[in-house]
């Protein structure tokens, strides 16, 4: 991943979680456009790793996610391990991933999850990035700054190397998220009221936050790779988005995706 320690990523596990990211037949392109955007890293699962193009990987890390649900499930929320961080090294991946939601009726299975894969990370030399988030039945407020303290803690002591989690709202208050993690913190998703990416890329990065993990909002625009390009502006230089806008729009405009509207990934 980039050099600042500031990461750009960009989750494609919804084919699990949702359906399709895009028609088979544009996946590469729409993952070479990504790269040419300037995304750190791409999140995907075993198989779709398997398959990946080589050159996709010579500026982009690749992160295996090992968790998994599907939105057709009796509960979304109860994810399960479905690969092991040993398959992640044969694929040659830089990070593994895993899914925890607290607050889900299955948290306790999902906790001795996520500690059992940083076990195995650290006897593998492979980093880990936990996804932790509040929800399920037991979650009145997912954007509580106090419960996401909470749960970047989780995240920290059970062995993750950076934790990606819901934002504070309002947003400001991420910082009082970030001020209590021991570990770098990413921001999943884009902005939950469905407001500009990149101002609220601005505002995720001035709390503290190391970088966004940010999948729908890109991989569904008109153009992932100007898109990608101006966020990864806000990310790595904190320049102003729109100095990247005039090179972004020389980038094509192709839209790659079907709409995922409601997500469980
Ligand atoms: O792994 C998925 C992330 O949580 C964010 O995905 P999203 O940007 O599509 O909400």
């Amino acid at each position: 991943m980039a050099g600042d320690n500031r990461h750009l990523l960009i989750p494609l596990d919804h084919s699990v979680s949702d359906g399709p990211v895009a028609p088979a037949g544009q996946w590469d392109d729409l993952l070479r456009a990504l790269v040419a955007g300037g995304a750190d890293g791409i999140i995907v699962h075993k198989g779709r790793a398997r398959g990946l193009a080589p050159d996709i990987l010579k500026s982009c890390a690749l992160v295996v996610h090992l968790s998994a649900s599907t939105a057709c499930a009796t509960d979304v929320d109860a994810k399960v391990l479905v690969g092991d961080v040993e398959e992640a090294v044969t694929l040659g991946a830089d990070a593994v991933s895993v899914h925890v939601n607290i607050g889900s009726d299955t948290e306790s299975r999902q906790l001795a999850d996520l500690g059992a894969v940083a076990r195995s990370c650290d006897t593998w030399g492979m980093p880990l990035i936990a996804m932790v988030y509040p929800r399920g039945p037991r979650i009145d407020n997912p954007h509580d700054p106090a419960l996401l303290a909470h749960i970047v803690n989780v995240a920290a002591d059970l062995g993750a190397d950076m934790v990606k989690t819901s934002v504070a709202l309002p947003l400001e208050r991420m910082a009082e998220v970030v001020a209590h993690s021991p570990i770098p913190v990413l921001a999943a998703g884009g902005p939950p009221d469905g407001s500009d990416l990149i101002e609220y890329g601005r505002a995720v990065m001035a709390s503290g936050c190391r970088g966004l993990a940010v999948g729908r909002r890109i991989f569904s625009a008109p153009s992932p790779a100007s898109l990608v390009a101006r966020l990864a502006a806000v990310v790595h230089s904190g320049t102003d988005g729109d100095l990247a806008k005039g090179m972004a729009e020389d980038m094509s405009m192709t839209n790659y995706s079907t709409t995922i509207v409601a997500g469980v990934a």
